[in-house]
């Protein structure tokens, strides 16, 4: 059997099914993965935190795009990015009369700590014009539109894990499905791309899975099980 590589995995389009919620085969997979397993995903800190609770996996989290890095073996948390620029972009974008979109409570952005999302279904163009003004760029995950400072990513946060963990990022299998995955995509040494990836993704990725979402995932650590 192939030796087991440490394995970066993103949540939305890659861990769910089509519904947006997680498929349970991936379940065993995470738990009895014999190398680390770090959860690098667009939502806030607590999502991913969660997912490693209830898994009772190692909590090596990667959240909001690489704005915010924990790894539980040397409790180590760091943020990185911008968020005054992000809020100050949020601030901008509804006094132009646009809504954030996800209602009062807004769980996608409540417990965000250095970026701001909006929903798909609010106009683009201005958001990517402010985020431009404030020296931030816009991620479309599929999900929703990050806005987010370019220099800090999945890539980035993967290499923060690995100088907390002594790992080379090289040896990483990263498995993704959007363009918020590509960095990750290029500091692994592995990377495979799930079958409903987006373009960028698709193109980055040393291989695309046949089947799509959990699916894509369950085939793409196949070898390694
Ligand atoms: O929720 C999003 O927008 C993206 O999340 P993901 O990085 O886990 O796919
Ligand atoms: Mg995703």
């Amino acid at each position: 059997m192939t030796q087991t590589p440490p394995l970066l995995v993103d949540i939305d389009g890659t861990l769910t099914d089509e519904s947006r919620a997680i498929d349970p085969r991936v379940f065993p997979v995470l738990r009895e993965w014999p190398e680390p397993v770090v959860i690098a995903t667009g939502k806030a800190m607590p999502f991913p935190i969660a997912l490693c609770e209830f898994l009772g996996i190692q909590r090596n989290v990667v959240a909001e795009n690489g704005g915010v890095v924990f790894v539980e073996a040397t409790d180590e948390l760091q943020f990185e990015g911008d968020h005054e620029a992000t809020l100050a972009v949020a601030e901008a974008y509804r006094e132009l009369s646009h809504e954030i979109g996800f209602g009062s409570v807004d769980l996608a952005n409540r417990w965000r700590e250095t970026e701001v999302v909006v929903s798909l279904d609010q106009p683009l163009e201005p958001l990517e014009r402010l985020a431009a003004e404030y020296g931030l760029v816009v991620l479309d995950t599929g999900f929703a539109y990050h806005v987010t400072d370019p220099s800090v990513d999945k890539g980035t946060g993967l290499e923060a894990v690995c100088a907390e963990l002594s790992l080379d990022p090289a040896a990483f299998l990263a498995v993704g499905d959007s363009e918020n995955d590509a960095e990750a995509f290029e500091v692994a040494g592995e990377s495979v791309a799930v079958a409903n990836a987006d373009a960028t993704a698709k193109a980055l990725a040393d291989r695309v899975t046949d089947a799509r979402y959990a699916d894509g995932f369950l085939e793409a650590v196949a070898p390694y099980r």
